[in-house]
């Protein structure tokens, strides 16, 4: 490998970049930079975060070559990582993903239910397309994916690309989980071994142990039991998010083998949180006139008074230091552990091998090498299978543009379930998503 390496960052006008530029400044010593490049195809909307970008490299890291563009044979030419973080749709469809659903009484999320799957199938044209002019310029170039939902686009990704082995899905859950928990206990989470084992927004720490080798969680179970949770930033945190965590006090109550991801609420409670949402305010609102206004307006500050020191863009540093920290423990063989997507393959027993689960990882230059989690209890095991079954039916929707596909993966959902509901809402749906989806037949 390099001594210093070249960066893209795509979706460059993401609310999330700030903080991904931000942890690679910060990260020089694990991570040396020559260039990094932020490529988006809303070139308005990325030259905002790049004006931004341009001042903080000049501060905090003037060596390192840096800037933005639209063209892909820029961006993409030499690169050795490729960090990638798109919405395809913007937040427009997020909100069409969410309101649909609502308006006829099941849940809709950016990951979840019938939105979930909508927001699934217009990624994979473009994530398809990402992949392949990433290689047609860098051939050996790690990609390293936060795009959702994660779950049907490393899904969707493993079938369209079955050779690769340079690509790895991530999601930032679990290590916000890890420092929440570690936040309660009064103790530094990077210190924790985790166990864990599921799907994307779908699984579960069965153990944490912590450098003696206690395992945490039973002390981590009780105190949720007696105090509730909250997320490790609470004192940011939109009340949706503060609701979300608050929601494993019940898991727990319920199902306390494990220690439970906040996006299993809504497969297990959607009743309760059907009762509990607006169908004309939803978290795309909620980020539309929060988190996106508040960075997109920092970074315009940023920009008129030229120093990004005393800058408060970031607010929370742990989906830039993940992707930052997989990638340093690829590029310096380090073997940390992680909680990323692997191709199931035997991990989880009785499983298809072709499943992309979530499991804890040693991470190093070839990439993922997961921790066999063998055999678990029939409850998950179920609701696994279930939750599998209506991602791969999905995805083999989009590659085979099948109306009856799709139509099988919502039924499946348990957020939509009625075969009746579910062509109902296919029908909403191919309606809302004909610039983005593949006709269906
Ligand atoms: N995996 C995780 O845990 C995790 C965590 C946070 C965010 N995310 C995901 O990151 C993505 C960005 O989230 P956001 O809220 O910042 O969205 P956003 O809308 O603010 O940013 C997305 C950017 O992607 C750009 N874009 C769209 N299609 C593109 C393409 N084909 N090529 C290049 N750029 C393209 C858009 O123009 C936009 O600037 C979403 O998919 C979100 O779900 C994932
Ligand atoms: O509703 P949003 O857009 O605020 O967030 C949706 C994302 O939620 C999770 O991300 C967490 C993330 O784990 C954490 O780093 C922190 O900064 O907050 C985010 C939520 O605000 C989830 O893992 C992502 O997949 C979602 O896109
Ligand atoms: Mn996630």
């Amino acid at each position: 490998m390099k001594d210093k390496l070249n960066i893209v960052i795509v979706g460059g006008g993401s609310t999330w970049c700030p903080g991904i530029l931000k942890s690679l400044t910060k990260h020089q010593d694990i991570f040396p930079l020559n260039r990094v490049i932020m490529f988006d195809t809303d070139a308005e909307r990325q030259a905002v975060i790049g004006e931004f970008g341009k001042i903080l490299f000049r501060e905090e890291a003037p060596e390192v070559e840096f800037d933005y563009t639209t063209d892909k044979d820029v961006a993409y030419e030499d690169v050795d990582f490729v960090l990638c973080q798109i919405r395809t749709g913007g937040y427009d469809m997020r909100s069409k993903d969410e309101k649909i659903p609502l308006h006829m009484g099941l849940i809709g999320q950016e990951t979840v239910g019938a939105g979930g799957m909508a927001y699934g199938i217009r990624s994979m044209t473009d994530m398809i397309e990402i992949v392949k002019d990433v290689r047609a310029h860098s051939p050996k170039a790690w990609i390293i994916n936060y795009t959702n939902p994660a779950a049907l686009v490393a899904y969707g990704l493993q079938k369209a690309f079955p050779k690769e082995d340079h690509i790895l899905n991530i999601c930032d859950q679990p290590v916000n989980l890890l420092r929440s928990y570690g936040r309660l206990l009064g103790r530094d989470s990077s210190e924790f071994e985790p166990v864990y084992f599921g799907l994307n927004h779908f699984g579960w720490f069965t153990h944490l142990y912590d450098k003696d080798g206690v395992d945490l969680v039973p002390t981590i179970k009780k105190f949720v039991k007696e105090n509730g949770f909250k997320p490790v930033d609470a004192e940011q945190r939109d009340q949706s998010w503060l609701d979300t965590y608050a929601m494993v006090a019940d898991m727990l109550q319920d199902f306390p083998d494990y220690l439970p991801n906040t996006y299993l609420q809504y497969y297990l409670y959607p009743k309760y949180k059907l009762a509990h949402l607006d169908p004309d305010y939803t978290r795309s609102d909620e980020v539309i006139n929060g988190r996106e206004k508040r960075v997109f307006a920092e970074c315009r500050r940023v920009a008129e008074v030229g120093t990004a020191k005393d800058s408060s863009v970031v607010q929370n540093d742990a989906h830039g230091d993940m992707i930052v920290e997989v990638s340093s423990a690829i590029y310096r063989n380090t073997r940390q552990t992680f909680i990323v997507m692997v191709k199931n393959d035997g991990i989880v027993k009785d499983f298809p091998d072709d499943a992309m689960v979530e499991v804890a990882a040693s991470v190093g230059v070839n990439g993922p090498q997961p921790y066999a989690v063998g055999e678990i209890g029939t409850f998950y095991h179920g609701l696994m299978v279930n939750q599998y079954s209506y991602e791969r039916l999905a995805i083999e929707a989009y590659f085979e543009h099948s109306y009856e596909k799709a139509l099988q993966a919502l039924t499946l959902n348990r957020l939509v379930n009625d075969a009746k509901d579910a062509r109902a809402i296919l029908d909403k749906l191919i309606e809302a998503n004909k610039d983005y989806w593949p006709e269906l037949s």
